[in-house]
């Protein structure tokens, strides 16, 4: 166990977090010998499977928080933990620094009605309500009046680009517009926090690369928290800022992109990431070597954040290397900000092929 306390600063913050389903599942978290078993074994002596053990991490404010991992290995449960969908075994749970653990079932129902929002993979539409009924639903539930809720759910319908669709029933649209309208719905109550379980997997590739432009869009236009769950990683990286890998319930690597692509933690986290082509996902820092004695250098100078993918012709037309520096502002002439190596078309190509290990 961790003695990390939880943190009052972050959007949520988990300590020590369990989910056990079985009939000795409070004993799981407080035995250590129990702690200890495998999946199997823990089912085989004590019928119980830690569907999220001793998960502890933080969400920043404004963070698209992505977890992954394969299919059964807690993802679902644990968005489920973090509004008590489902009640955790044992462990802290802080939302804004308040203790979710304390609260009451009518207090956890107003926080998922007004703070907390989640989007699901089976959309959840009312078939008999109208696009606008729909998405007004929540504002209905929590009393608000006919001509604001409607109000607000037109602002949003628009917001989702479903303008012209309000009058439409649920079964009149296609699976990417009503994975909208649950967007919608979601959006209406100007939650804090936007929760997603898988919600773009059963649309079809064009419609789901269509929607995850959708969510990265609607992030950078508010900024709200957003916690992820999907098993696909090129879905991870496009939204993630960061990314937590999940295996058995356990959490494996948390990162960026870039830190779980160019140092995986262990074989798990590699067999994800090795077809991710680095050049599209690793910047400059990971690549860069030291300038060598009297080596000719570009005057010019890159970011370390940069993409290398995005560094390609810039360094390839300088035909030198280039500096790369780290809190500066790059460009021609050079800038402030540490120098942490240089770049050159070796280092790029090599990057560009998957070289590096070899
Ligand atoms: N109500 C339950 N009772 C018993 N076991 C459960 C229950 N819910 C989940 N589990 C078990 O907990 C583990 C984690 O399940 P979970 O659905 O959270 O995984 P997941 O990573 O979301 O999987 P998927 O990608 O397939 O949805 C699985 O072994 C599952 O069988």
């Amino acid at each position: 166990m961790t003695a990390h306390a939880a943190s009052p600063d972050a959007m949520v913050s988990v300590r020590n977090l369990w989910k056990v389903f079985g009939p000795k599942a409070a004993e799981v978290p407080k035995s250590p010998q129990l702690q200890q078993l495998s999946r199997r074994e823990l089912m085989d002596q004590a019928g119980c499977t830690a569907a999220v053990r001793d998960a502890t991490f933080d969400v920043s404010r404004g963070e698209v928080f992505v977890i992954m991992g394969l299919s059964g290995s807690g993802k679902s449960t644990l968005i489920r933990l973090l509004t008590r969908l489902i009640e955790p075994t044992a462990g802290q749970l802080l939302l804004e620094g308040d203790d979710l653990m304390t609260r009451d079932t009518k207090a956890m129902r107003d926080l998922r009605r007004s703070k907390v929002s989640m989007v699901f993979q089976h959309f959840g539409l009312l078939p008999h309500r109208r696009v606008v009924d729909n998405v007004s639903y929540g504002l209905e539930i929590r009393g608000v009046d006919k001509a604001t809720r409607t109000r607000r759910a037109m602002e949003v319908i628009e917001l989702v680009g479903l303008s012209g669709y309000e009058r439409s029933f649920p079964h009149q649209l296609s699976g990417g517009m009503q994975q909208r309208v649950g967007l919608a719905r979601a959006l209406a109550g100007d939650p804090d926090m936007l929760l997603f379980d898988e919600p773009f997997s059963a649309l079809d590739p064009l419609i789901r690369r269509d929607m995850q432009a959708e969510v990265i869009r609607l992030h950078k236009e508010m900024g709200k928290t957003m916690i992820f769950v999907t098993h696909d990683l090129s879905e991870a990286l496009k939204l993630g800022d960061r990314i937590l890998i999940m295996r058995d319930g356990a959490m494996v690597q948390t990162g960026t992109g870039d830190q779980l692509v160019g140092a995986p933690a262990d074989e798990y986290v590699r067999n994800f990431v090795q077809d991710v082509p680095r050049s599209h996902v690793l910047t400059l820092r990971w690549v860069a070597r030291p300038e060598r004695l009297g080596e000719e250098v570009a005057d010019l100078t890159l970011p370390a954040d940069t993409i290398i993918r995005d560094a390609i012709r810039c360094v390839i037309s300088a035909g030198r290397p280039v500096r790369v520096v780290d809190g500066g502002s790059g460009g021609a002439g050079g800038s402030g900000g540490k120098v942490l190596g240089v770049v050159g078309e070796d280092e790029i190509l090599t990057s560009i092929a998957g070289l590096e290990d070899e």
